[in-house]
């Protein structure tokens, strides 16, 4: 099993705990009723097409390449500072064992700043979208190498039913092909290759012709700083998902107004 099919499994497990704890039907009730009084809907994808790079910021705590990033996590704090510099959306990292990523940080975070929330985890059931929904987030994950395609159609389908946005995420052209048969909106290309951790942007530069341009085109992970993001800019990259490098700044919210400054300047 490679690192994403282990966190997925321990995700099931996780979510059939949590299912015993609050059913379906309630959580389906909560998100329905979010969902019937939204004023916003699709609010994620509308800031990513944006003029201009958009900035997706993550508050991460730890991660399985990196173990522990943040031991002083003021996870609203965090939020509030990329809002403040510039982002266009938040990232929460919810998946609580590799990450210690938590409900609760969503749940604040949404509460406390005004751009949309992406809840970050292996979805892994439709159970998981519902609750996304019902705590407030804008949108969800949904990773090609998890689930199968009609798994993946399914949960595509009721998130764009509930008026979230899914960030379906791609490792490959065999992948990008899968999102976009299903109908993905926002598709991203995960630059870390799972099995060793090695990080290369060329990843989403070199799979960027293969996505509509019409489709919003995400490239995540391992962005290390402004040239990394004037390459992708420059090859029709519409936003970037930063953890790390923002996550590791002294002053987060300085270094984000660097960095999107710097990108402009490039282009
Ligand atoms: O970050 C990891 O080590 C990781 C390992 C296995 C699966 C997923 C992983 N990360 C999730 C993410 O998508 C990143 O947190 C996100 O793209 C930001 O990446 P970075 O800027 O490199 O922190």
């Amino acid at each position: 099993m490679n690192i994403l099919e282990t966190i997925t499994e321990r995700t099931k497990e996780r979510i059939r705990g949590e299912k015993k704890q609050i059913p379906i039907n309630e959580i389906r009730k909560k998100a329905e009723e979010k969902a019937s009084s939204d004023t916003t809907k699709f609010a994620f994808e509308q800031a990513l097409r944006a003029e201009g790079l958009s900035f997706i910021c993550e508050a991460k705590k730890a991660s399985p390449s990196k173990g522990l990033i943040a031991p002083d996590f003021p996870y609203v704090q965090i939020a509030q500072d990329y809002e403040a510099g510039g982002a266009a959306a938040i990232s929460c990292l919810t998946e609580p064992f590799w990450f210690q990523g938590s409900d609760r940080y969503l749940e604040e975070i949404v509460q406390k700043v005004s751009i949309p929330v992406l809840r970050k985890d292996f979805t892994c059931d439709e159970y998981m979208i519902y609750q996304a929904k019902a705590m407030g987030a804008a949108a969800v994950l949904l990773i090609c190498s998890c689930l199968d395609e009609g798994q993946l159609k399914a949960y595509h389908q009721l998130a764009e039913e509930l008026g979230i946005s899914a960030l379906v995420e791609t490792h490959s052209e065999e992948e990008i092909l899968t999102a976009d048969r299903i109908g993905a909106k926002i598709i991203g290309v995960n630059n870390r290759n799972l099995k060793d951790f090695t990080v290369d942007i060329n990843n989403s530069i070199r799979l960027r012709e293969l996505v509509d341009p019409k489709t919003v085109f995400v490239s995540e992970s391992g962005i290390k700083g402004g040239e990394d993001m004037k390459a992708l800019y420059k090859n029709g990259t519409d936003a970037v998902l930063i953890g790390e490098l923002l996550m590791r700044a002294e002053d987060r919210k300085k270094k984000l107004a660097e960095l999107r400054m710097e990108t402009r300047k490039g282009c």
